[in-house]
């Protein structure tokens, strides 16, 4: 079952869990506040005390110059780990939203706004961490010390707190309209980073389009500029606050020494310690206060950064379910496996794979129609080798999403040896599936050799030895469970990618144009080689193609036309495959001689088919095991 979105505020539920030391920071803040405003009343007290301040005095000023300090450390201590532990849950949380979002939604959230949120905006938050301390303290000490003054005189105290209160008003509302500001120049960031992707995807081309590059120049500045504006717009607001703050303190000293020369202060009231207590606190006052309104832009800016993360996490409500990574993994290790290397994970045997008026539709996006895949009815079976072919824009790749459970079907369903797959089954079933799409994402790492020290496993053997077959050996070795390097031509990450789905030994392996970055030695290879060995290991292969010179090879040819899906029973029923499932019966049976280069191994191979074709029999040769290529 789809685990529900957590609800509620989301600064609340995120402080839930720490509500503890949020209760201690905020005790030991105040703490420190009170023994702040105690150290001033010390020092007033001492001031207009004849002989200044007693031997019991100092010792009190000691004490609650410790209080004030241990509190404050305390308090900030608290504060920074619950600011530090909200950041991580930030992140966190996010990072399980995006591996349990389904696909569809990840693919609508262009990665311009994703981007932003994930980086920018946590670390908008994280800032919190920081100021959330000094300014629960200021708060504290700003209380405390309204405190003291009420007890000085509540007169005058009314009097202050009442231009205090119409002060903050006035900053309340700056800090409301510089907020807005906030929320416009981050709208204005994600235009920005659409433009840094291209700056940096379309490096290639910018440099060889000079009008295209002067108009992205051109609207960097722009929106360089116009974040600029609105941003200083936002915080000049802020600043002019801030100093109207400062100026209000100069002002409310100016009301208690215009009140005291006045005689205005009641009886008792008005002597100098009460004014001087007031002007000393007011003076002192003025560094918290300065503190909470420099915190202000931190918080405003942290209000839109959280305000993004939950649009974020609303996005992505819906969850798949797909269990804790930990617990897949410790569910299948004890699995048998039809796998070569018994290691991959989704390697349960199957038989077939049924689809019955499944369909899938891309919504309209403005003027754009809708593109509607099926109803398609389809049965795959193990150890077939599936070509499908198709135009451009036909569906084929929507196709292989929707039987790879990547979307769920619109209508129909699929199922799996005459099980649906429902939405609680449907990450175990992309389990049993290994691709190379043709916009693939090469990982670094071996599955199944992750934090190998040793590098004389028999998968690391086995990686080598494939490595050496697919040419890559004088390129990438695999150390420690890692491939030394990626950084390969585009057909050299294309086998690297094919190496991994092929070491996955999962039973279903779909390849999304593979060859179409291939050299025409390799190409002719892989479609004569690679593929019938992988059926041969009894694979199902679903093959996206153009190469029609091959197309004779396969045992199906599926035909995308617009959406919709034909079997092509010309292709289908050509002799060729036969052929081709007799000559790997006896490069199984026969055993094997090694050819010494790619070509002579291509040339070796082509002898066979066309002994095969003529009846005679001669040397055989395989390349299906990187042991016997040794
Ligand atoms: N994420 C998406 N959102 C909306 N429409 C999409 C999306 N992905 C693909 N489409 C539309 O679905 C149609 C089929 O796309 P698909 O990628 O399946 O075609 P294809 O047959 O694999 O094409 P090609 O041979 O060029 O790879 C296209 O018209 C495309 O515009």
């Amino acid at each position: 079952m789809p685990s529900p979105p957590p609800k509620g505020p989301h600064l609340l539920r995120l402080l839930r869990p720490h509500l503890g030391w949020i209760v201690l920071s905020v005790l030991t803040g105040l703490c420190a506040g009170t023994a702040t405003v105690a150290l001033l009343a010390t020092v007033n007290g001492a001031l207009h005390r004849p002989g200044g301040l007693t031997d019991q005095g100092l010792l009190l000023y000691i004490a609650l110059c410790i209080a004030a300090l241990a509190g404050r450390g305390l308090s900030d201590v608290c504060t920074n780990l619950v600011g530090q532990k909200v950041v991580a849950s930030v992140r966190k949380g996010l990072a399980q939203n995006l591996l349990h979002a389904p696909l569809q939604a990840l693919e609508r959230l262009q990665s311009h706004r994703l981007m932003p949120i994930l980086t920018s905006d946590v670390e908008i938050v994280s800032h919190i961490a920081f100021t959330l301390s000094a300014t629960l303290i200021s708060v504290a000490v700003a209380l405390g010390c309204l405190l003291y003054l009420a007890v000085l005189s509540p007169g005058l105290f009314a009097l202050i707190l009442a231009a205090l209160v119409a002060g903050m008003g006035i900053q309340a509302v700056t800090q409301g309209r510089g907020m807005h500001g906030f929320w416009s120049a981050r709208e204005r960031e994600e235009q920005l980073h659409q433009a840094y992707r291209t700056l940096t995807e379309g490096a290639k081309e910018l440099r060889l389009h000079r009008k295209r590059r002067v108009r992205l120049q051109q609207q960097i500045t722009a929106t360089v500029d116009a974040i600029r504006a609105v941003n200083g717009h936002a915080v000049n607001t802020y600043v002019l606050a801030k100093a109207f703050g400062s100026a209000l303190f100069f002002l409310l000293i100016a009301l208690v020494l215009a009140w005291g020369s006045r005689g205005a202060v009641n009886a008792g009231e008005g002597d100098a310690a009460v004014l001087s207590g007031f002007v000393l606190v007011l003076l002192f006052l003025k560094g918290p206060m300065d503190q909470i309104a420099t915190a202000l832009p931190t918080f405003g800016r942290a209000r839109v950064a959280l305000g993004r993360i939950d649009a974020l996490r609303s996005h992505f409500a819906q969850r798949e379910n797909m269990g804790e990574v930990g617990e897949e993994i410790g569910q299948t290790r004890d699995q048998p496996s039809s796998g070569q290397f018994g290691r991959s994970e989704g390697a349960e045997p199957f038989e077939r794979i049924e689809l019955r008026g499944v369909t899938y539709t891309f919504p309209p996006q403005g003027d754009i129609p809708a593109f509607a895949l099926g109803p398609i009815d389809l049965v795959l079976r193990r150890g077939e080798m599936v070509f499908l072919v198709g135009d451009n824009g036909s569906g084929k790749t929507t196709f292989l999403k929707l039987l790879l459970g990547l979307y769920p079907p619109t209508d129909g369903e699929i199922l799996l040896d005459g099980k649906p797959v429902t939405a609680p089954d449907r990450d175990s079933y992309r389990q049993r599936f290994g691709i190379v799409f043709s916009d693939f994402h090469l990982f670094d790492d071996l599955d199944g050799a992750e934090g190998g020290a040793e590098d004389d496993t028999p998968l690391t053997a086995a990686a080598n030895g494939h490595l050496r077959r697919l040419g890559l050996d004088h390129k990438v070795t695999l150390q420690g469970g890692r491939f030394s390097t990626t950084d390969l031509s585009t057909g050299q990450r294309k086998r690297l990618a094919l190496l991994q789905a092929y070491l996955d030994a999962r039973p279903i392996l779909m390849l999304d144009e593979w060859a179409a970055d291939q050299d025409p030695a390799f190409r002719d290879q892989f479609y004569t080689e690679l593929l019938p060995e992988l059926r041969a290991r009894g694979h199902l292969l679903l093959v996206i193609t153009h190469d029609d010179r091959y197309f004779h090879l396969a045992d199906r040819v599926l035909r995308m036309r617009e959406g919709r899906l034909v079997e092509d029973t010309a292709q289908s029923q050509s002799p060729a495959p036969k052929l081709n499932m007799e000559l790997h019966a006896r490069i199984a049976r026969e055993g094997l001689a090694r050819p010494s280069t790619l070509e002579s191994a291509v040339a070796a191979l082509a002898r066979i088919r066309n002994e095969g074709e003529h009846g005679t029999t001669g040397q055989t040769v395989n390349l299906a095991s990187p042991e016997a290529a040794e």
